[in-house]
Order: C-alpha cells, then sequence, then structure tokens
C-alpha cells in the first residue's frame, strides 16, 4: 500500500465487501471523480433515483442529480438537515413521501450523499421503502468513508437513544471521493479521525504509527498519508462485516467505545460529534480493561497519547454518571440486565467484557470525569 496519497489520475482502489446472509458482495472504491460509477451501480432496471443530501451540500447534491437526469433517470433530490438532525422518524416519513410522490418502485435507486448521518439515513429509507430498495452511498466526511457507509447498519435515532430503530441493509456499493474532504470543517474531519483510530486499537496498529508520527499533520486531509489512513480503515471494517453482517459476534468489536459514546451523544441532546464521543467511550473501554486486569498499562495511555494528540476530547462531565449508565442498559450489546463492552485483551485483541462490577464501572468513569 502505497505511504503517500494517490495521484488525483491513479486508478481507484477497490475494497471488496463479502455478502452474507443472503445479501450480495459489493465494492468500495477510494479514488476521485467516481461519480461516473454511479450508473453502472444503479442497474439497468432504474427509472427513478433519488439523491439524499445533506443541506450542507445542496450544490452536490443537486449536481448529481442534474447528472442522473442527463443519463435519463427521473431522478429527484431529497434534501435532509444537516448531521444528527436528519436521525429522525419524522425525517425519514418525509422521504417516504416523497419516494411515494415520485412512484418509486423496487428497481428504483436510493443514492445516499453526505457524511454518516446522511448515509444512516439514505439507508434505512432504502431498507423500509417497499421492504428494501437498492441503494449507493456517496460518503462525503472520513467518519463515513472509514465506517458508516461501509457494512450496512442503517438507522435513526429516538428520544431514548441512539440508533434505535434500523435494519441491516448493506449498500451496492461506496464511492470515496477524497476531494469530498477538502471542504469539510477542521471538527469534523477530526471527529472522523477517532473511527479510524478505533480500528487502529482494535485490528491495525500501524494505523496508530502512521497518526502518532506526525498528528498535527494528521488533523488535516492533506497529511501525506491520509489515503493510506482510509484504505486501512476501510479495510478493517470490510473484513468484519463481511464475515458477520448481523452482529451476530465479531462485528461487536466495530462498537469499541460506543457503548459510553452514545450515552454521551443522547445526554448532550446530539450537539457532541459522533467521534468526539467515541473518543471519551475509547479512553473509558481502555480505563476498563486495565481495571479489569484484562489491558496492559503502555496500551492504555497510548489510548490519551494518540486521541489527545490529534485534538479529540478525554474527558466528560463526572456528574452525569447516574444518567449515562441508565441509557447503556439499552445498548444494543446488552442482553438482559446485563451490560457488555468491547475491552482490548491488549493491542488488536478486542474481547467482550460481561457484566463488570458496577464499582469497576465506576472507577473507569473516574478516569475520564472532568
Ligand atoms: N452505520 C454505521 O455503521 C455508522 C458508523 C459510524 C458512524 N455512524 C453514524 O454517522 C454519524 C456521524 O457521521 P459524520 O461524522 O460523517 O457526521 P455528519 O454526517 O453529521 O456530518 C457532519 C457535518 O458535515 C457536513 N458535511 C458532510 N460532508 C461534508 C463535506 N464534504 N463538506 C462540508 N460539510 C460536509 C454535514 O452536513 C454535517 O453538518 C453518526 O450519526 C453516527 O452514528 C454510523
Ligand atoms: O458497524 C458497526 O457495527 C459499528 O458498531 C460501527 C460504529 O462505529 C457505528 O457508530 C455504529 O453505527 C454503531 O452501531 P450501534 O449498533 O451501536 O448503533
Ligand atoms: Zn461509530
Amino acid at each position: 500500500m502505497s505511504s503517500e496519497n494517490r495521484p488525483q489520475t491513479a486508478p481507484p482502489v477497490r475494497i471488496a465487501v463479502a455478502g452474507t446472509a443472503g445479501t450480495e458482495s459489493y465494492d468500495v472504491l477510494i479514488g476521485h471523480q467516481l461519480l461516473g460509477e454511479l450508473p453502472g451501480l444503479i442497474g439497468p432496471r432504474a427509472k427513478r433515483v433519488a439523491v439524499l443530501h445533506p443541506e450542507a451540500l445542496a450544490g452536490t447534491g443537486e449536481a448529481v442529480r442534474e447528472d442522473l437526469a442527463e443519463q435519463g433517470y427521473e431522478a429527484i433530490a431529497i434534501q435532509l438537515p444537516n448531521a444528527e438532525e436528519a436521525k429522525t422518524v419524522e425525517v425519514a416519513a418525509y422521504c417516504w413521501k416523497a419516494l411515494g410522490q415520485t412512484g418509486f418502485t423496487r428497481t428504483d435507486v436510493i443514492v445516499g450523499v453526505g457524511g454518516g448521518a446522511t448515509t444512516d439515513v439514505a439507508g434505512f429509507v432504502a431498507a423500509t421503502w417497499l421492504r428494501g430498495v437498492r441503494w449507493i452511498a456517496v460518503p462525503t466526511t472520513v467518519l463515513a468513508m472509514v465506517d458508516a457507509a461501509v457494512g450496512g447498519k442503517t438507522g435513526i435515532n429516538t428520544a431514548e437513544g441512539k440508533n434505535l430503530v434500523g435494519a441491516f441493509h448493506p449498500p451496492a456499493g461506496v464511492l470515496c471521493d477524497l476531494a469530498a474532504l477538502d471542504s469539510l470543517a477542521e471538527n469534523d474531519y477530526v471527529s472522523g479521525l477517532a473511527e479510524i483510530i478505533k480500528a487502529g486499537f482494535i485490528a491495525d496498529p500501524v494505523i496508530l504509527d502512521l497518526i502518532e508520527a506526525d498528528p498535527q499533520a494528521a488533523r488535516s486531509p492533506q497529511y501525506a498519508h491520509t489515503a493510506e489512513l482510509v484504505e486501512r480503515a476501510i479495510r478493517v471494517k470490510a473484513d468484519v462485516v463481511s464475515s458477520d453482517l448481523k452482529e451476530s459476534g465479531l462485528r461487536e468489536i466495530l462498537n469499541y467505545g460506543h457503548t459510553l459514546a452514545h450515552a454521551i451523544e443522547k445526554n448532550e441532546r446530539y450537539n457532541w460529534r459522533h467521534g468526539a464521543a467515541v473518543s471519551v467511550g475509547m479512553v473509558f473501554a481502555a480505563e476498563l480493561g486495565r481495571l479489569a486486569g484484562r489491558l496492559d498499562d503502555a496500551t492504555a495511555d497510548r489510548h490519551r497519547a494518540v486521541l489527545g494528540a490529534v485534538g479529540l476530547p478525554l474527558t466528560y462531565r463526572g456528574d452525569q454518571w447516574p444518567r449515562l449508565l441508565e441509557t447503556m442498559k439499552v445498548d444494543k450489546k446488552s442482553r438482559g440486565d446485563l451490560l457488555r463492552f468491547i475491552v482490548l485483551d491488549g493491542l488488536a485483541k478486542p474481547t467482550v467484557l460481561e457484566g463488570p462490577d458496577p464499582a469497576v464501572l465506576l472507577a473507569a468513569y473516574g478516569e475520564v470525569s472532568a
């Protein structure tokens, strides 16, 4: 794999995601100017295409729609609110209405152009419309490229918590155009680094080495190793979901740091970016692993070092523990009254910690309390 950012004329890197549980395999493409791939992925049977995009990408959404209309599709654009505000049942219902009014049939196709919030909703609308239509992800944030758009987890939030309603519905293809990252706000870019770092801790420590080599430079998509980081993180995710689409086992490792993260996001009424919450969640999980006697001090400390070096948060409000604990009980990994966390037995050795002693949980939270 090249350690340099790829020239814009180079052919895209293609990472295959195997189909499991009766789903088809698909490719994740990483490169530049990939929209020419869309008609091939949409396929010959589609008459209508709906392009779902966030408000921030109104121009891009319209450009994609126009391009598809020129190719002969009846193409509509559906604008969603930015970020987490899109992940509601009301927004999904707005999309269902637009599809109904357009006469969208089972051979028609949805294209989600945007960050993880947009691709989560686009996939969810695709999963639910007529009980499932084809969809294509065009992720435009680093987080969506390396994580949200790959693997077919789609969904929305409810008042009770994050991603509580959803479906496993893999896309027909994922187009990661690295040029999209140039317009991303710095805090959104850095937030996405949290999921890349997660991939480093659970499976591919070279990711950590590349970021630690120059954490300041790694905060920008212009970093010499950005393409390699994106590619490595996608490979981690693709490998996992290729063998366990429906999270019956291995896929739980991708939830590293997320048990606390989702509770923080809900507590902050989704005003924290997902990646920022995952950063605190991973420091917490590392402390939990250490206190449970699973994780060595050096690897636990490395979490704070690398996440802090790129500017991600490491702490959260100490007085919020009772509320966070309550929310964590409806985490999707919970079984009955049993709380379950992903922790590390060592670098790149993720495992499940079931029903930890409440005193250990509280002590781990003490280590991330501000
Ligand atoms: N399905 C999964 O497997 C999975 C995995 C990880 C995260 N997620 C979800 O992804 C979401 C977070 O995604 P995110 O970090 O991409 O944030 P986001 O989708 O909320 O996007 C952040 C902001 O950037 C804007 N934006 C998007 N692309 C842009 C661009 N190229 N230039 C300028 N602005 C742009 C968006 O409109 C938004 O305002 C969360 O809801 C999280 O739960 C899902
Ligand atoms: O793909 C997965 O599986 C993950 O857990 C990836 C996470 O980064 C992602 O945030 C996911 O949406 C969380 O899933 P959830 O099932 O805990 O809602
Ligand atoms: Zn995540």
